[in-house]
This record gives C-alpha cells, sequence and structure tokens, in this order.
C-alpha cells in the first residue's frame, strides 16, 4: 500500500528533522512554520510541547493543499519541571548549561501528524545525564555557536555530545526528531511508510 497522501510536508526549518525525515520518506516538502510559540500557563511540559508541535501542524495546514499529510515537532529541554527553550543570548545559553552540568534532564520532544482527516500527536521523554562541566567549559561551548538554536542549549549530535555520560530513551527525540515514534504514528493515521524509502 502506498501513502495516499500527497504531498508530505515536513513543517519545519531544522535541517536536523529534515535530514531525519529522509530516512522515512524520499521525497517530501519542507514548509517552515510560523506559529505562536509561547507556552501556555497552567499546561505541563508535556502539555505544552505536545500544543507547540500541533499550532506548526495547524499552521502549514492552513496553506496546504488539501491531501497534504504534515509532520510538524517541537523540542523542549526539562530540568527540575523547568522549560528550557532556545537560548536568547549567549549568557542565557551559559545559564541553562551550567543548570544542565553533573545533573539528569528530560528531553520532550512532541510530533504532530495531520492528514486531512485525522491529527494525532504524541510526546517522546528521554533522559539525559550530563557530566559536571569544568570551569569555563560552558563558556568555551557557547562560543563555537552550536547552542544557539537548540533547546537547552547543546547539541547531543554535536560538540554537545561530550558532556553527555548517558540516555535514557531515543536518541533521535533528543535530536528533534523520534523517528521509531513517528514511523508508528504513520501507521496510525493510515500511511505506509514502510520500512523502505517511499516517494511522499
Ligand atoms: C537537546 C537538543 C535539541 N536540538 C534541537 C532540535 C530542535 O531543532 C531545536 C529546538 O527547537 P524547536 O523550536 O523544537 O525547533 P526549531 O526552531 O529548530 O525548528 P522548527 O520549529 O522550524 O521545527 O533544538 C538538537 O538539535 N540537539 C539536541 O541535543
Amino acid at each position: 500500500m502506498e501513502s495516499r497522501f500527497q504531498p508530505v510536508i515536513l513543517a519545519s526549518q531544522s535541517p536536523r528533522r529534515k535530514e531525519l525525515l529522509a530516512r522515512i520518506f524520499s521525497d517530501f516538502q519542507v514548509c517552515p512554520a510560523h506559529a505562536d510559540e509561547s507556552l501556555t500557563p497552567g499546561f505541563t511540559p508535556k502539555q505544552n510541547v505536545a500544543c507547540l508541535a500541533q499550532r506548526k501542524a495547524q499552521a502549514v495546514a492552513q496553506h496546504s493543499d488539501c491531501q497534504a499529510l504534515i509532520i510538524a515537532s517541537d523540542t523542549i529541554v526539562v530540568c527540575d519541571d523547568v522549560i528550557l527553550g532556545k537560548p536568547e543570548n549567549e549568557a542565557d545559553a551559559v545559564r541553562m548549561l551550567r543548570a544542565l552540568s553533573g545533573r539528569t534532564h528530560q528531553v520532550m520532544t512532541a510530533v504532530c501528524v495531520k492528514t486531512p482527516e485525522r491529527e494525532l500527536t504524541q510526546v517522546s521523554v528521554t533522559d539525559v545525564t550530563f557530566r559536571t562541566l569544568r570551569d569555563g567549559e560552558a563558556e568555551a561551548y557557547t562560543a563555537t555557536g552550536e547552542p544557539m538554536d537548540k533547546a537547552g542549549a547543546y547539541g547531543i549530535q554535536g560538540m554537545g555530545g561530550l558532556f553527555v555520560t548517558g540516555i535514557d530513551g531515543d536518541y533521535y527525540g533528543v535530536m528533534g526528531l523520534p523517528i521509531c515514534m513517528l514511523h508508528e504514528m504513520l501507521w496510525q493515521v493510515g500511511c505506509d511508510a514502510g520500512t523502505e524509502k517511499q516517494k511522499g
């Protein structure tokens, strides 16, 4: 069975998500979502990240072909119930990295899959443990620029991986797109993405 949804649209500007979605679909469109990314007071971190992914999917759906399959995602880092999004500036990045030093935090990535008939949202949660950072390490890492477009101010797939002593959960969820969970969700909405790449 082939996907009956055309086209497949990734509602994201993230190069990591594009790279990871290419493991499932060989052909898809990329359409960055312009959605309100403010948090909702009173929501848990899980509810907030789910809501952000839904907003991104809905924003792109408004301008899309009626048979489109839209995939949107949002990633947050949660440390002691405090949500860390992308750092606002270098000082903010250093502050986040120091908060994560020597501790275990959660990375939550929500995925929203939207078809003409259905909208399905799920959240992947992964525990990530950082070793204790030495004096000056947070500043030196921030100066590389790598933290600036990433939730929690680090990239596990880059030099940020040097801080990680272990993870419990989905590595790809930490990177921004949990491909195993997404693949299962695609089945649930009636898109047979198969185990081999197919045309979107
Ligand atoms: C924790 C962590 C986050 N990230 C990234 C994934 C996300 O791209 C980013 C969190 O920001 P998001 O707001 O989830 O996504 P984005 O702005 O990059 O892209 P878009 O909204 O258009 O989809 O942090 C990593 O790349 N590696 C990591 O280890």
